[in-house]
């Protein structure tokens, strides 16, 4: 399996490039989409998020108050950092039991449906997409064979954030300072994709990568296919 992280600054495009890697076959793991889920009403969260931060984080309906308990976790106190560590500890292994899950799912899939347009490769082919990877990292324990970074200029961000999402300059810039800096996120990425391009260019970065890495995989492969080969046949020729 060949396990890829995607991250990259808000608005800066990361969502764009998930959407087309799982447009091209690839299995996407959303890890927004996740934590979601994991606080609608029903979900194994609910009671230990009531115990930790009380009722007032759980809504009439029995889901998740985001506001209610983004107001505990997030401050520079002691109090609101112990509380995102608590908070942490409660969502981040319900997280990673639910990734595997869905790793598991699209690994099954992969097995039942080669993709036409890389049908030599040999492995199946995870997306990750952790909006927050910096931030969580060392607490969601999963290793990548690759980290991708979607990057763009600040400026360009803010643009975006105004124009799409219905923000104020003042609100764009805050959730960009609330955020793990670009230097951060490069220094844990091995590679960088460039967002402040157009939708086509990112889309050809993004092919020449899984290209990349399928061939470079498809070599491991072999390499391995030929030790074993070599081995067998030593393996007979000593008992003949
Ligand atoms: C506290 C919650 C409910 C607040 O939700 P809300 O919609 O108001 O904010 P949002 O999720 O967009 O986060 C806003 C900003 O807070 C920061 N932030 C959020 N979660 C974390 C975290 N676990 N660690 C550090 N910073 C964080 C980021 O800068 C983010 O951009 C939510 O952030 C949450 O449940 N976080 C913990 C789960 C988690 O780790 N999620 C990330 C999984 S990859
Ligand atoms: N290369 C590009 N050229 C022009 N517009 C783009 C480009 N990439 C993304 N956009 C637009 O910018 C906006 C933000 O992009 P996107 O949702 O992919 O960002 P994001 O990094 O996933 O943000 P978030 O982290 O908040 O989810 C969208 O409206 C998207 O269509």
């Amino acid at each position: 399996m060949i396990r890829i992280a995607l991250t990259g600054g808000i608005a800066a495009g990361k969502s764009t490039v998930s959407r087309y890697l799982a447009q091209l076959g690839f299995g996407v793991i959303d890890y927004d989409e996740i934590t979601h889920e994991l606080q609608q009403a029903g979900s194994f969260a609910i009671e230990p998020l009531r115990n930790a931060f009380g009722n007032e984080v759980i809504n009439a309906e029995g889901a998740v108050n985001r506001k209610a308990l983004a107001a505990q976790v997030f401050g520079d106190d002691a109090m609101s950092k112990a509380a995102l560590q608590q908070l942490d500890s409660i969502m981040h292994p319900l997280i990673e039991q639910l990734v595997a899950e869905r790793e598991q799912a699209i690994v099954e899939h992969w097995q039942e449906h080669e993709l036409p347009q890389y049908a030599s490769h040999s492995s199946a082919v995870v997306v990750h997409d952790i909006p927050l990877y910096t931030e969580v990292h060392q607490t969601i324990p999963l290793t990548f064979d690759h980290v991708v970074t979607v990057e763009a200029p600040e400026e360009q961000r803010i643009q975006r954030m105004i124009q799409t999402r219905d923000m104020t300059r003042e609100q764009a810039e805050a959730r960009i300072a609330n955020q793990a800096t670009q230097a951060q996120r490069e220094a844990l990425a091995d590679e960088v994709i460039d967002g402040s391009v157009t939708k086509e260019q990112m889309y050809e970065a993004v092919d020449e990568l899984m290209q990349q890495w399928l061939t470079a995989d498809e070599v491991v492969a072999e390499n391995v296919q030929n030790e074993r080969n070599a081995q067998q046949t030593s393996s007979n020729q000593k008992h003949e």
